[in-house]
């Protein structure tokens, strides 16, 4: 199968701070997400001025994989802000892309880090009229190059530390009903959690670390509905009190430092661990690794030039979509949102 076009979906993050209400409003759309809770994050956008890190991060890493002798154009979309992927889309349609490979930014299954890039797949394309073909690339949550990115990290970031750290692996926390609910049916749900669990277990074994804990932050949502706990500031409290002297946090859910990071993780818990004496280091996303762009290019490369997948876990390489269509049936299906039909 030939391909015209890479299209790099992203989550999109506010440039400047009347985009922040905004963009805050169009990710928990219908989502049930207190005002109060979107009040508190507008404040931590705010402290960086209302430029989330997220967008150049992205426009980084596409012009490492353009810089590697990449041969095809590589457009650049987002779920929640500018460049909207309806508009990306539109744009390739105009420059005659008949067929694209997608590359979502995020290693995972589940309904937030994968089938809602579907849902953006299938909405950029109801809007463009005869859309281009899109077929989304795989999740790689255990994929060589992800992991030794991750391993190398750690091992960095170990340095400034006393030689009894505790490593912490942390994701972007969900409903546990989300985490249920994900994978096919049949398979036993959590895909998510397990997937970051068996993500964070490759790292560990690659830097010889035994002891390791797997940990969420960045809850939303009601304080009602139970999300994946424990949350990553009280883990650090919790280490304390169990007489941990120094924490390395490594955030294995994501690709790189966007806002959840720099805020929720070199801020809040960086405190935290300050305040009680803690020392404390975090271990860098994938992003600015150049195996990154490696990364996608061999993902690409599975499809143009039938490159065996690499993968250091035997979990399914799945996510690999046509158009917006579920990868299975059923698969990572939303929630049933109250007042939603
Ligand atoms: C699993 C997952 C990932 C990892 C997979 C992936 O990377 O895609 C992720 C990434 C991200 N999440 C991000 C930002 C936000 N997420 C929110 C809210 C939510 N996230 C959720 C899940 C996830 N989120 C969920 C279940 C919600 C509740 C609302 C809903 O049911 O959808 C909110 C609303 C306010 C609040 O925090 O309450 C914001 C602002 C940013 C951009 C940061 C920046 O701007 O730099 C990124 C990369
Ligand atoms: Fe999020």
């Amino acid at each position: 199968m030939s391909y015209d076009a890479l299209l790099w979906l992203s989550f999109g993050g506010p440039e400047g701070p009347a985009d922040v209400r905004p963009f805050l409003e169009n990710v928990t759309r219908g989502r049930g997400v207190p005002p109060e809770r979107l009040d508190e994050v507008e404040v931590h956008y705010q402290h960086f001025g209302g430029v989330s890190p997220i967008n150049a991060l992205n426009r980084a890493a596409i012009d490492a994989v353009r810089g590697s002798g990449f041969d095809l154009p590589v457009y650049f979309g987002n779920r929640n802000w500018h460049p909207m992927v309806e508009d990306t889309l539109a744009e390739m349609k105009r420059d005659c892309v008949r067929r694209a490979l997608v590359f979502p930014t995020s290693a995972y299954g589940g309904y937030s880090a994968c089938r809602q890039y579907d849902e953006d797949i299938l909405r950029a394309r109801a809007a463009v009229l005869d859309a281009p073909e899109l077929v989304k690339l795989r999740q790689f949550f255990d994929h060589p190059l992800f992991i030794g990115a991750f391993a190398d990290a750690v091992r960095a970031a170990a340095v400034e530390l006393p030689a009894d750290y505790r490593l912490v692996f942390t994701a972007h926390s969900v409903p546990e009903s989300a985490d249920k609910a994900a994978g096919p049916p049949g398979e036993g749900g959590h895909r998510y959690s397990r997937q970051v669990a068996e993500a964070s277990r490759l790292v560990a074994l690659a830097v010889g670390r035994e002891e390791y804990d797997v940990v969420w932050q960045s809850r939303s949502g009601p304080p009602q509905i139970p999300w994946l706990e424990p949350d990553v500031v009280d883990h650090v409290e919790a280490l304390h009190k169990d007489g941990v002297s120094g924490v390395l946090v490594c955030p294995i859910g994501f690709v790189s430092d966007h806002l959840e990071v720099v805020w929720d993780l070199d801020t809040e818990a960086r405190d935290r661990a300050a305040e009680l004496g803690m020392a404390f280091a975090r271990a860098a996303t994938p992003n600015g690794d150049p195996r990154f762009a490696e990364l996608v290019v061999e993902l690409v490369r599975e499809h143009t030039d039938g490159v065996a997948p690499r993968k250091l876990s035997d979990f399914t390489a799945a996510g690999c979509t046509v158009n917006g269509a579920p990868c299975a049936p059923l698969c990572c299906e939303p929630a049933k949102r109250p007042g939603k039909h």
